[in-house]
């Protein structure tokens, strides 16, 4: 198999940190929307927001998708790269969708530890929990939709990296 591989979840979900371990264990590039879009502007999320609205940042995050799918690549999302069906039919039609799927305690816990605010700024204005629960329900039948695999994104980041192994190695097997 050579196609890229769309690591899709809410923030905290682990896209940047098991996305760059499938990688390494594929032998795949790794690469980050949310990365590639500070490297080419020059700007955190924080400050396309500021400057641009959601909008604008919607806007960029497509051209990121495009410019950064290739074959052998794992691509780690942003969280909110599927709510544009343009984002949502380009990846599936390019490669294979791997959904990280976590409850909303498990990812507000996780970004209350590592904020990482300049690349999160807030999405509702709620605090942190509330947040998550919200963009949840707002969501989750995207991340259904969008995904060719949903795994459990609470275990440990190697063991999710098995579990996809194990799935992407049946569909080449079938
Ligand atoms: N499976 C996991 N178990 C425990 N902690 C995890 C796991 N996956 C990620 N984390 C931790 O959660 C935090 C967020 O992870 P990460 O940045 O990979 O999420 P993300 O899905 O890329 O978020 P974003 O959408 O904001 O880019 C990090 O501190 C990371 O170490
Ligand atoms: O869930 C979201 O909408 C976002 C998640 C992050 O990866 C960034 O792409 C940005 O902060 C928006
Ligand atoms: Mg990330």
């Amino acid at each position: 198999m050579t196609q890229p591989i769309f690591m899709v979840g809410a923030r905290g979900a682990g896209k940047t940190t098991v996305g760059n371990a499938l990688a390494r264990a594929l032998g795949y590039q790794f690469t980050d929307t949310d990365v590639f879009m500070q490297q080419s502007t020059g700007l955190s999320v924080a400050d396309v927001v500021a400057r641009e609205g959601w909008a604008g940042f919607r806007r960029r995050e497509t051209e990121a998708l495009k410019a950064v799918t290739a074959p052998r690549t794992v691509v780690a999302t942003g969280g909110g790269a599927v709510l544009a069906a343009e984002n949502r039919a380009f990846m599936r039609g390019a490669g294979r969708v791997i959904y990280l799927r976590a409850p909303a305690a498990t990812l507000a816990h996780r970004l209350e530890e590592y904020p990482l605010d300049a690349q999160r700024p807030t999405l509702t204005g709620k605090p942190i929990s509330e947040e998550m629960v919200e963009v949840l329900a707002a969501r989750e039948a995207l991340y259904q939709e969008v995904a060719h695999h949903v795994l459990d994104a609470t275990t440990s980041p190697a063991e999710i990296v098995a579990a996809i192994q194990r799935l992407l190695q049946v569909e080449t097997i079938k």
